[in-house]
């Protein structure tokens, strides 16, 4: 499915590439801080990372901001809120909310590739209270209940 996202570029960003894909299947747009300066993320500590972007999100979709493998996998480096929630009717800045699960620090610099934007659908619902509901072989059963 193919979706038109317009986007904006805030004049910190101005000079950075849109967004892109990483390969022809990637789920994922790629993020890239707009930062002026490096920062520093001291193990356990985490920082709003500001991308230059604000995205109009189709109604009917959002975009998921999601951690990057890499990052996690040698840094321990990741986005706390993940997945991130970017509404439709969002027309602020996309931000990053990363935090350092490793034990060393990290510099974020300009340009790089922090996080990825998967746009997905979403789906709307309308509660109707109700005095009971259908039964099911689960039941209430969960957190473990069909064994390891
Ligand atoms: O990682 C994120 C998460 C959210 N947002 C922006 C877009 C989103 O539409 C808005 C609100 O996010 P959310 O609903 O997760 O935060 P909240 O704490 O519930 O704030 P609000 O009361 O503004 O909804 O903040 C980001 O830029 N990055
Ligand atoms: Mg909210």
């Amino acid at each position: 499915m193919s979706v038109t996202i317009r986007v904006l570029r805030l004049a910190h960003g101005a000079d950075m590439p849109l967004p892109d894909y990483g390969t022809a299947g990637a789920a994922g747009l790629d993020l890239r801080a707009a930062v002026e300066t490096p920062l520093m993320l001291g193990p356990g500590e985490r920082t709003l990372v500001p991308t230059g972007l604000i995205v109009e999100i189709p109604e009917g979709f959002e975009g998921q901001v999601r951690p990057r493998s890499g990052l996690a996998a040698r840094h321990g480096v990741t986005v706390l809120n993940a997945p991130g929630t970017i509404d439709s009717d969002y027309r602020g800045e996309v931000k990053v909310i990363l935090v350092n699960h490793g034990d060393a620090p990290i510099s974020i610099g300009r340009g790089d590739r922090i996080a990825q934007l998967v746009v997905a659908p979403v789906s709307r619902v309308r509660l109707i209270e109700v005095d009971a509901l259908g039964s099911s072989i689960r039941g209430a059963g969960g957190f473990g209940s069909t064994g390891r």
